[in-house]
């Protein structure tokens, strides 16, 4: 996985199309690497107010240097989660219009997830679907929403209702740029980091407990570790199941209250609510005991893993003034939701998750309206 002297690591995601994630500092400066899926003459950076002034200008210095005849044109929304809209989907599309984009562009997604989002669902729709090179500026983007496909926008009635499949033809994450990035949304990462531990590797979870002070300190070893080790968990499972008609369900552990959570406080986001992964922190430790509540797993699992969110500065409890019907109202339309129901990924302890159909709501609303903490579960 790590190329031999060079400080990079490379994780390869099979399918079609088959792409490699590489992972280290610099890349930002790779212009080979950067330009090696293009086929094209157009490329249109994405990126957002706080991303494109620190990086953009350097990215599209290394296409021009690396392909000196190529199109560029920029489209930049306004940060935040509330962006992830339709509306902002269109102006994307515009931009690909302006650029005159021919079935051969790229798209270059320079931003945390809502830019990787919306790029991917643009460049899924642009011609019916054109190339996407992901370069996750965030540690969550690195982790977990620049790998595997999924694209979307959010509507008012619900998270990430619109969207396509869409897999990058690169993904290359230059962990420098975790430099600029606020506290808070590193710790939102760790709270994706800590899912996969949650869902496939008790083991991991003891590696995060061990790593915590280095994580939050950002030292530079104890983050690649963690980013290439999360990219391998996404890796192999969107591997198997690229579509979500089993086993990738298992990575909505924590969503579908995070994402009740999310719609309900209008996708304030870091702005003036709960962040995406701060949302997913609250639903995996709800989730986790829930699946207390069921008899399915132990509680001082469920216990653990909140010690090692709250250890992370991550939230852990329902923002005050939310309510458990209006929450449950919103999750009667996650896309996991069946004829049968609700479905949850709910675990039999830490390290082993599964889909439950059938949840019954009174427990799901029991579950929201007790506190973790020092409450029992
Ligand atoms: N497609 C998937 O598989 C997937 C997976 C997980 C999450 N997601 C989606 O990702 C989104 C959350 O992504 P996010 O947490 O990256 O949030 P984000 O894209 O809103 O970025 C967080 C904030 O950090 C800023 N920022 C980004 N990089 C920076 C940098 N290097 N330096 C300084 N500031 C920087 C952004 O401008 C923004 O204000 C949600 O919409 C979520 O639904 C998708
Ligand atoms: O890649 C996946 O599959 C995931 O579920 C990863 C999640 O962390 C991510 O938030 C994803 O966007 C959720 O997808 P959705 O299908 O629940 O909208
Ligand atoms: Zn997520």
């Amino acid at each position: 996985m790590t190329a031999a002297g060079t400080g990079l690591r490379d994780v390869d995601v099979a399918g079609d199309p088959a792409y490699r994630i590489t992972i280290g500092p610099g890349l930002l400066d790779d212009g080979a690497r950067l330009t090696s899926a293009l086929r094209g003459r157009h490329a249109l950076i994405v990126s957002d107010s706080n991303v494109a002034p620190l990086y953009a200008d350097r990215l599209e210095a290394m296409l021009r240097s690396a392909r000196p005849n190529l199109s560029i044109a920029r489209f930049e929304l306004p940060a935040g989660e509330h962006e992830k809209t339709l509306s902002r989907f269109g102006d994307c599309l515009d931009a690909l219009a302006r650029l005159g984009a021919t079935r051969d562009a790229c798209v270059f997604a320079l931003g945390g997830g809502v830019v990787g989002d919306l790029a991917g669902f643009a460049a899924s729709c642009w011609m019916r679907g054109i190339d996407i090179v992901q370069v996750p500026t965030t540690l969550l983007a690195m982790v977990d929403s620049s790998v595997g496909g999924k694209t979307a926008v959010d509507l008012p009635a619900g998270k990430n209702l619109v969207g396509a499949f869409h897999p990058p033809r690169a993904v290359v994450a230059d962990t420098a740029m975790l430099r600029t990035l606020p506290d808070r949304e590193l710790r939102a990462g760790l709270a994706e980091v800590v899912k996969y531990g949650a869902i496939f590797d008790a083991g991991f979870l003891e590696w995060l407990e061990a790593n915590r002070v280095a994580l939050l300190e950002r030292d530079d070893a104890a983050l690649a570790e963690a980013i290439a080790r999360s990219c391998r968990y996404k890796a192999d499972v969107v591997a198997r199941d690229p579509f979500e008609r089993g086993e990738r369900a298992l990575l909505n552990f924590g969503h579908t209250f995070g994402h009740a959570i999310e719609a309900e406080q209008g996708y304030a986001g870091s702005a003036d609510g709960l962040n995406h992964g701060e949302a997913v922190a609250v639903g995996m430790v709800l989730a986790a005991r829930l699946s207390a509540r069921l008899g399915l797993a132990p509680r001082a699992d469920a216990e653990r893993l909140q010690h090692l969110l709250t250890a992370f500065g991550l939230p852990v409890e329902v923002p005050a003034g939310l309510s458990p019907d209006a929450l449950l109202a919103r999750m009667r339309l996650d896309k996991k939701a069946a004829a049968d129901g609700l479905r949850f990924i709910l675990w039999d302890g830490a390290g082993q998750a599964r889909v439950v159909a059938g949840v019954d709501e009174a427990q799901v609303l029991a579950v929201l309206a007790t506190p973790s903490d020092p409450s029992p579960l």
